[in-house]
């Protein structure tokens, strides 16, 4: 297990090319996370070049906030690009539960055997039977009842499979850790999690061998920007400004100092 301190400063050394076919709303805070934090983000969607440029980032991620079926067929190309160049790749299924389209999309990428799933308590649970009470694109489930689906996900799929929520839940199906902190005013800007699985591309792109680690360092990044963007901010608006310049400023030494996660 690598702490998130030192995998922090690893992703700025090397700035990690991450590919992102994420969703219209999400593109530009998704960048902009990326960018802050350190990495280099490149938003490519053509079909006709999302499998070569796959293969040339250190990391993909899918998301299925506002899809089309010309957009997934992008999603599947990207995906085999990066298959083949064994590069990893994240998914955030966003509100699949919603509508059949959905639900098929993400069955179908789920198959194609991510390295990482990254969603809201409701949409890991609703790959359960359970009954999950999702509102569209946000969560109506605490965390606690995702992580049974989270567990048994991660062990079948071979997978990281992390939900977030007030604490974040982070598991490969032997081990598994919660992160806390953060800002109640994250859910209340709109991407923010979609940019979070950016994020988790850019940290999973600098240690590929331990997606484990990857993901709950990323996630620790977001919890303690977010916990020192929260006093500065009047409200949503201001939150996402003061986050972007929290998530810039804060060290690997403050993330080491800051970071609240407990190993289960
Ligand atoms: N009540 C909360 N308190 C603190 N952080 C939160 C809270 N709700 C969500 N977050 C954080 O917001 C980010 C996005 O999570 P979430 O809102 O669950 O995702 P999504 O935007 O996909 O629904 C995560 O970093 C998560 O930890
Ligand atoms: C509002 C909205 N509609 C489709 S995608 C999207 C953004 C969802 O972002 P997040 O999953 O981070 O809340
Ligand atoms: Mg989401």
């Amino acid at each position: 297990m690598a702490d998130a301190d030192i995998l922090l400063s690893e992703m700025r050394e090397k700035a990690p090319l991450v590919h992102c076919i994420t969703n219209h709303v999400a593109m530009n805070i998704a960048a902009n996370v990326l960018l802050a934090a350190g990495a280099s983000p490149a938003m490519v969607l053509a079909e006709e070049e999302a499998g070569e440029f796959a293969g040339l980032a250190d990391a993909l991620t899918i998301n299925i906030g506002t899809l089309t079926s010309e957009r997934l067929a992008s999603m599947k190309a990207a995906t085999a690009g990066a298959r083949n160049s064994g590069k990893p790749w994240v998914f955030d299924p966003v509100a699949h539960f919603a509508t059949g389209f959905r639900r098929q999309a993400a069955r179908d990428i789920l198959d194609l055997g991510p390295t990482v799933l990254r969603g809201n308590a409701s949409e890991i649970l609703a790959f359960s039977d359970a009954p999950a009470s999702g509102k569209g694109v946000d969560a109506g489930d605490g965390v606690e009842a995702a992580e049974e689906t989270a567990r048994r996900l991660a062990a079948e799929g071979n997978m990281v499979v992390a939900v977030t929520g007030e604490t974040d839940f982070v598991t490969d199906g032997r081990r598994a850790a919660r992160v806390a902190g953060g800002s109640p005013l994250m859910p209340k800007v709109t991407a923010l999690g979609c940019a979070l699985t950016c994020l988790v591309g850019a940290f999973v792109g600098t240690r590929p061998a331990d997606p484990f680690s990857a993901t709950v360092a990323a996630f620790a990044l977001y919890a303690v920007a977010g916990g020192k963007a929260h006093p500065m901010a009047q409200g949503p608006g201001s939150f996402a400004v003061q986050f972007l310049d929290a998530l810039a400023a804060t060290t690997p030494a403050e993330l080491k100092a800051g970071a609240r996660v407990t190993h289960l």
